[in-house]
């Protein structure tokens, strides 16, 4: 059956319209006659504002009302940040493509007009894998937890209650506010969250998705999923402190990781080298690796 029109499910935020845009005006260029709209919708942890997701609790919290539309036929895709996508997804709804990466680093941001960093003030971010990693980085600093999107994130930081911000670059970037990057992290410095800066299109089993063409970043799919399979065997969601970043450099790919032991609040970290057609199976590895390393300690 030939469409004339397809739906794409989004969160409501404007960096999620935003990305979700992205998508649409790949697919309109490849499909001049398709139509395609995009669909909105709240999610829990959009609602949810007044606890860090840890406490939240739960996996998915970012993704079970898009779900929702794509089970109902409401929408054909859902377009998700990768690093809020839960490792496990139902069956009926397969990752189809994953973007180019946007940036891959967290970075700092001071408020505007600021030129250095005022210690006094605690940094904002909103994970525990940032917190955890800030802490070598500023050991003197007081880290405050921050939540909400990034508009809103912004607005406190400039209102006066932060010394600064640790967002991700790919974020900032998309939304136009590169200017605001003070520092960028290196992946060493603090190992970003598994899929971040990647966009993935989900969709559901069954359907046909030749309008999406073409869409796949082959690099960046091998990458995101040696991230993933990283965090999947240590159990991660997007709450969890763990973090992988890979990079491909021609056939080899070089992964980092973070393994965070909850039961006395530290952390490993560790890389690995090998051939980029064993991904996966490296993301496994080193997580392995990580977890014996955290317990013989
Ligand atoms: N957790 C929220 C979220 N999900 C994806 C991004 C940034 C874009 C991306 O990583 O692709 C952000 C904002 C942030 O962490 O600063």
């Amino acid at each position: 059956m030939k469409r004339d029109k397809i739906v794409i499910g989004s969160r409501e935020s404007k960096l999620a319209v935003l990305q979700s845009e992205m998508v649409r005006d790949y697919i309109k260029e490849k499909n001049p006659d398709l139509e395609v709209e995009i669909l909105t919708m709240k999610t829990t942890g959009d609602i949810i504002l007044d606890r860090t997701l840890d406490k939240v609790g739960g996996k998915g919290l970012f993704v079970k009302e898009l779900d929702k539309a794509l089970i109902a036929g409401r929408s054909i895709l859902s377009v998700h940040s990768l690093k809020d996508m839960p490792m496990e997804v139902p069956e009926e709804l397969p990752l189809l493509a994953f973007s180019k990466r946007e940036d891959p680093r967290d970075v700092l941001v001071l408020p505007e007009g600021a030129s250095e960093l005022d210690k006094s003030k605690p940094l904002g971010c909103s994970s525990l894998r940032r917190t955890l990693q800030l802490k070598k980085l500023y050991p003197d600093m007081d880290v405050r937890s921050i939540r909400g999107n990034l508009q809103t994130r912004l607005r406190k930081l400039d209102e006066g209650q932060y010394s600064a911000l640790i967002l991700a670059a790919a974020g900032l970037k998309r939304l136009g506010l590169e200017s605001r990057i003070n520092r960028y992290f290196t992946a060493d410095e603090i190992i970003p969250a598994a899929g971040q800066g990647i966009l993935a299109v989900q969709g559901r089993k069954g359907e046909a998705y030749d309008f999406l063409e073409g869409y796949c970043d082959k690099k960046d799919w091998t990458a995101g999923s040696a991230e993933r399979a990283f965090v999947k065997l240590l159990d991660g969601g997007c709450s969890s402190p763990v973090a992988a970043h890979a990079e491909i450099l021609g056939d080899e790919i070089y992964l980092r990781g973070l393994y965070y032991d909850e039961k006395d609040g530290s952390y490993v970290t560790g890389t690995l080298r090998g051939n980029k057609a064993d991904a996966e199976s490296l993301g496994r590895e080193l997580a392995e690796t990580l977890r014996k390393k955290g317990e013989n300690r």
